[in-house]
């Protein structure tokens, strides 16, 4: 398979290795010093795109892609509030996208683990419940995607809970909320830790990445699903969870 990078950083680089592990090309890496490569005629060169650069800059290298008729993978986090729009114009040229906030096989087990906790708990309002996540101090932005990802998993399970917030230790929350904390400390790869505390006990689910080779091989793996794909993906499709 024929893979453009769009994104060379942490994320790009640990991909590109994988992905020549297992056998594919990569024929076009973009990053800042050379953006302006990111055009059709590039693009066309490659199956399927992977897409990790930030959230100033994902959408319009979504668009790109979505202009050539390239299947596109992406994990930049921090601009799913536009996702509608962006589906639009997916829809509109008739080309495929798999985004995920975490590729991760063992994030998205502690998803499904997430779902099911936050059913049963929706009926223990003794217990307070709050997200953290912990990364490291060059990410752009707070709360992480995936913490907001578990967060709306848990507004689609609890109905008692109405929103997430953004929350630090002055934040006042009223038991409708989900606070999510942000801690950024060198070099955490990503914790996501969901806790419901009661005067009694605690019940904590916690998922620790230990480097980013996860995040990697999840996105490669991704790609080999989503080529020749048209259509809207998530990792549910690709882990068949
Ligand atoms: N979904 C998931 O599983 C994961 C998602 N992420 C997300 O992926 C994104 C990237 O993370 P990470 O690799 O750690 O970040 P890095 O900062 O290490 O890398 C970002 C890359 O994007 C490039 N870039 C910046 N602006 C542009 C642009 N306008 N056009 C093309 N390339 C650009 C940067 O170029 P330069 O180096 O020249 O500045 C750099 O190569 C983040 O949004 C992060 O949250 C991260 C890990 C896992
Ligand atoms: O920026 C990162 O590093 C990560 N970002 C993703 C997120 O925002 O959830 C996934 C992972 O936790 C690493």
């Amino acid at each position: 398979m024929k893979i453009a990078l769009i994104g060379y950083g942490k994320m790009g680089k640990t991909i590109e290795s994988i992905a020549i592990e297992r056998g594919h090309e990569i024929v076009l890496k973009i990053d800042v010093t050379n953006a302006g490569d990111l055009n059709t005629e590039n693009l066309q060169k490659a199956d399927v795109a992977i897409e990790f650069t930030n959230p100033e800059s994902a959408i319009g290298n979504l668009y790109q892609c979505f202009d050539a008729g390239v299947p596109v993978v992406c994990g930049s986090t921090g601009w799913l509030a536009k996702m509608p729009e962006v589906q639009a114009y997916r829809l509109k040229t008739d080309t495929g996208l798999l985004q995920s906030s975490n590729f991760s096989l063992g994030v998205n087990i502690f998803m499904e683990v997430n779902k099911v906790l936050a059913r049963y708990m929706s009926n223990q309002p003794s217990y307070n419940l709050s997200v953290t996540e912990i990364h490291h101090t060059a990410k752009l932005d707070a709360p992480s995607g995936t913490a907001i990802s578990l967060a709306e998993q848990i507004l689609d399970n609890y109905p008692a809970k109405k929103e997430w917030i953004k929350a630090d230790s002055a934040t006042k929350y009223t038991a409708k909320d989900i606070p999510i904390f942000s801690d950024r400390i060198d070099p955490a790869p990503g914790t996501h830790i969901i806790k419901y505390s009661s005067e009694i006990d605690d019940i904590e689910i916690i998922h620790t990445a230990h480097n980013r080779h996860g995040f990697a091989l999840g996105a490669v793996i991704a790609a080999e699903f989503l080529n020749g794909k048209k259509g809207n993906y998530t990792m549910q499709d690709v882990l068949a969870l």
